[in-house]
């Protein structure tokens, strides 16, 4: 098993959710970066479990401890290696799940290819709790990329049917990316939060679960960054973020809504504003050809129903290869969306800033 990735940024996650801990290891920061450890803070508490009724009961504060390469807020150019300890496990929720495995979770195919071995507690390291060393990641990428001018967002664009406002593609600015980053649901549109939260709560009363799309937003990104035809943009995006447990699906800029459109409507006309390049719109979500062109990067993420629902559901044991209804105890998100948009945000960052790295802009 592997859960390293990144090419002069080489980042590497550790851990099982129900283990003693997770954490990270990251390779080449650059050396003197001063770190807002409360704003890191901030940001681990976007993600952490327990926090509130529409997510996990699980409660985990998420504090980060560095054992190497960041002395007094600095980075210090050594290896980083940062690690959370996990204190409320409750490993009795998965007593039954080796052997009769979840419908849409990890727990049948790692029982297979890890012949048995794997620790699957808590979903083992297949579980959305290994997201949290991505933020300590991300957390510290934002806050580089931000000296750079580069500000990374994103926000919960639908949970089911229920839509929030969409990013503006040409004119997205540093206010709109933070916009939801301090409120307990994060979703533009006020009104729609209400009806998402009153949605939440029905669909946890029916024991079950529901999906949603998270939009995220750069801005600030020089043309010229992503090398393809292997390493642009996209593809860099889209090998860290299908490592989000959850993620089906994956758009840039007008995605599979854009093949609705002619050529001359879906075209990025050029225009000059202020003496630089831009485009009058931007369906190609700031990438052409793989390599940046100076326009917000836009992309989605399609986050499928948490698997974990209590309502009953059809299985099978894997000792007496029968048929087995199989009832899930413990505590889940109704919609792993919610808490995944800083996630989105972090992979976003630390692919960018290795991007960055790359260029040899930093
Ligand atoms: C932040 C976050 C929280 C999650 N919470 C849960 C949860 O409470 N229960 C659950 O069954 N799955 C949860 N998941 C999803 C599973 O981890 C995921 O579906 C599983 O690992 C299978 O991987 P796949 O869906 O990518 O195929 C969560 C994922 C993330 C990113
Ligand atoms: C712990 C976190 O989320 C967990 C992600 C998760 C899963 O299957 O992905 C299942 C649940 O685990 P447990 O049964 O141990 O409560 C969530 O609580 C976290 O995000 O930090």
């Amino acid at each position: 098993m592997s859960s390293s990735f990144g090419s002069k940024l080489k980042v590497s996650i550790f851990g099982e959710s129900h283990g003693k801990a997770i954490g990270c290891t990251v390779d080449s920061l650059p050396a003197g970066e001063k770190i807002d450890l409360d704003r890191l803070n901030q940001f681990m508490g976007r993600r952490a479990p327990g926090k509130n009724k529409f997510g996990t009961k699980r409660k985990e504060a998420d504090e980060v401890e560095f054992l190497s390469g960041i002395v007094d807020g600095v980075t210090t150019g050594s290896p980083l290696t940062a690690i959370i300890f996990n204190k409320d496990q409750r490993s009795k929720d998965y007593k039954n799940l080796d052997i009769i495995p979840r419908p849409s979770h990890a727990d049948f195919t790692a029982y297979v290819k890890y012949k048995g071995f794997a620790d699957m507690r808590g979903g083992g390291h297949f579980s959305g709790r290994l997201t949290a060393p991505i933020c300590i990641v991300g957390g510290i990428a934002k806050q580089i990329l931000e000296r750079k001018n580069i500000f990374v967002g994103a926000h919960l664009l639908s949970l089911g049917e229920l839509n929030d406002d969409s990013y503006d593609f040409v004119n997205l600015s540093k206010e709109d990316l933070e916009l939801v980053s301090n409120r307990d649901f994060p979703v533009i549109n006020e009104e729609t939060a209400e009806l998402m939260k009153e949605y939440l709560n029905n669909i946890r009363k029916q024991e079950d679960s529901i999906g949603g799309i998270i939009e995220a937003g750069v801005i600030g990104l020089p043309v010229g960054l992503g090398n393809p035809m292997f390493d642009g943009i996209e593809n860099k995006l889209a090998k860290v973020l299908f490592g989000v447990p959850g993620i089906k699906g994956l758009e840039f800029g007008s995605g599979f809504q854009g093949t609705k459109l002619k050529g001359s409507t879906h075209n990025d006309a050029f225009d000059i504003a202020n003496g630089k390049v831009v485009t009058k719109t931007n369906n190609n979500g700031g990438i052409i050809g793989g390599i940046s062109n100076g326009m917000p990067v836009l992309l989605k993420v399609a986050m499928k129903a948490t698997p974990s629902i209590s309502l009953e559901q059809d299985s099978i044991n894997l000792n007496t290869n029968r048929k087995e209804k199989l009832v899930i105890h413990g505590r889940h998100d109704p919609c792993i969306a919610i808490r995944a948009v800083p996630v989105i945000e972090a992979v976003v960052a630390i692919v960018i800033l290795d991007l960055i790295m790359e260029e040899g802009l930093l």
